[in-house]
């Protein structure tokens, strides 16, 4: 029987309108994560079609930026419904190539839709000034106008709302786009061009190009039509595309790595820490850049928190994400558990106590048991590398300060989380947390009314908020005289 996700299973690239295949003919494999098995094919495409993807974005963008405000934001409202009426078929092939649960990929689809309609209203509000003029015969004008041709650049762990974040802003100032899916993860990113098209967004508005990383990267940071570089992924990555970028003084947001801290005081509603601890570990089996990476949890209320959230890790329904009641699907590939596996022999090796899981899943494969551990210490590797896995390593601190000082305790700065029943508490820990976005009793923080990011190397820019359309638009200072005032 035809799967509902095969409408959206482009197995070509998407530049100037076209479907097309790689020059060389080469190709990638994509594999189901859950199974190990190919599940399909995309073009291996480099330079050459990137270049001329770009040259059909900028060609595209001559008319495309004159569209008015208003037209852009219908089109950006018919891609919501559009989203929307498909979100089964495409949360299904998310499913099959990430991995996660069904639930979770309807989320993320849902995710994109709402960051399309939030832009679609935030196109008709890219406000600029009318200022008092220190002249009496001159008037000045500040205006916002779209930046040109972007790239985006994205990751295998959301690959759709990460491309809702920078496609939507993009298409809502007036900018089209060149995209750059994860290879591991290609179909969802080309069926934003595919839906794109589908809704009527002009031939180049959205180019998808799958294939050499590095090659096709290297041809968006040089090439001169490109205005902005908007990535998300790892922070060495990110910090060769901004290296790559300065040689023609591209605009660049980069949402990066993560080491989040999730602190529960001695006065936190303990149930709720418990299920805000499970939703910021193990949603997407803990490869988010937001997932937590660090439980501190104050002397007083250790052994009940440990006791209960490995209590309720240990319940987390394993499995291919496509089945039914499936909550933690497989990690993306073997390197990813790999990496998992070292962390948690590291902790081990120094005093660190397996509370429940610690080892790969009976179902093999990139399945890997969700686990806590107890007795963590600042000396494993935990405290300063990103897990992106379903671990969780729990630390004891004693005061406040303590838990502020080993949250702040490193180079990133993305997301941060902390349970208090005490408003003072709040404020202090609110203002002494080191990072870009905060939940305060919530495990769960990210939404498109708000601005997604980081400080330190957690990144640059902001996505979502008022502030996510900003970076797509420059600002025009505009004096005028011989006015005869
Ligand atoms: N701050 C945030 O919002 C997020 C941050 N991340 C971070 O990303 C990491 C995990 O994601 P992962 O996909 O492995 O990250 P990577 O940085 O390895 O890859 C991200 C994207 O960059 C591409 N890429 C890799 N090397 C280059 C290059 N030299 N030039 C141009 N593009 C390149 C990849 O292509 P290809 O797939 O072909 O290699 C992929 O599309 C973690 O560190 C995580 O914290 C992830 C998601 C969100
Ligand atoms: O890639 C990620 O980790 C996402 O930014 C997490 S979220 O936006 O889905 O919260």
């Amino acid at each position: 029987m035809l799967q509902k996700y095969s409408q959206f299973m482009k197995e070509a690239n998407l530049i100037g309108g076209e479907w097309v295949q790689a020059d060389s003919g080469a190709t990638i494999d994509v594999i189901n994560p859950a199974t190990g098995l190919k599940i399909g094919i995309v073009p291996k495409s480099g330079r050459a079609e990137t270049k001329r993807a770009i040259e059909a974005a900028n060609q595209t963008f001559l008319s495309y930026r004159k569209t008015s405000a208003l037209e852009r934001s219908k089109l950006l409202r018919k891609l919501h419904d559009a989203i929307m009426d498909n979100q089964d078929s495409l949360a299904e092939l998310l499913t099959l190539e990430q991995g996660k649960s069904l639930a979770e990929a309807k989320g993320e689809v849902g995710a994109s839709a709402a960051y399309v309609l939030w832009f679609a209203e935030e196109a008709r509000r890219t406000y600029g000034d009318v200022v008092p003029s220190p002249w009496a015969d001159r008037r000045i004008l500040v205006t916002k106008e779209p930046t040109g041709v972007i790239a985006a650049i994205t990751p295998w762990n959301f690959p759709s709302s990460m491309l809702a974040r920078k496609i939507g802003p993009a298409l809502a100032a007036g900018c089209t786009a060149v995209v750059k899916p994860a290879s591991q993860t290609p179909y969802s990113g080309l069926a934003w061009g595919a839906l794109c098209e589908e809704v009527g967004f002009p031939k180049g508005a959205v180019n998808v190009v799958t294939g050499a990383a590095s090659e096709i990267g290297d041809e968006l940071c040089e090439h001169p039509l490109v205005k902005k570089i908007t990535f998300t992924g790892s922070t060495e990555v990110g910090k060769i595309l901004i290296a790559k970028a300065a040689s023609t003084v591209k605009k660049v947001s980069m949402e990066l790595g993560g080491n989040a801290p999730f602190l529960v005081f001695d006065d936190a509603n303990l149930e709720r820490a418990v299920e805000g601890a499970i939703a910021a570990k193990y949603r997407n089996s803990g490869q988010t850049c937001i997932c937590t990476n660090r439980f501190f949890v104050q002397a007083g209320i250790y052994d009940a928190f440990v006791e209960k959230f490995s209590a309720a890790a240990a319940k987390l329904k394993i499995g291919d994400g496509s089945e039914a009641g499936v909550q933690q699907g497989p990690l993306i590939d073997e390197k990813a558990v790999e990496k998992v596996e070292e962390l948690v022999a590291d902790a081990k090796e120094k005093g660190g106590t397996i509370v429940t899981g610690g080892k790969r899943h009976a179902l093999g494969g990139s399945f890997y048991e969700p686990t806590v551990i107890s007795n963590a210490s600042p000396v494993m590797r935990f405290m300063k590398e990103e897990i992106f896995g379903p671990v969780a390593p729990v630390f004891k601190f004693e005061s406040e300060e303590e838990a502020v000082d080993l949250a702040n305790d490193t180079e990133y700065g993305l997301a941060a989380y902390f349970y208090t029943g005490d408003l003072g508490r709040a404020f202090r820990v609110m203002e002494g947390l080191k990072y870009g976005m905060v939940g305060v009793n919530e495990g769960i923080i990210t939404t498109p009314e708000a601005p997604f990011g980081g400080m330190k190397e957690s990144g640059l820019g902001r996505e979502g908020g008022h502030q996510g359309i900003e970076d797509y638009l420059d600002t025009k200072y505009v004096s005028i005289g011989g006015l005869g005032l």
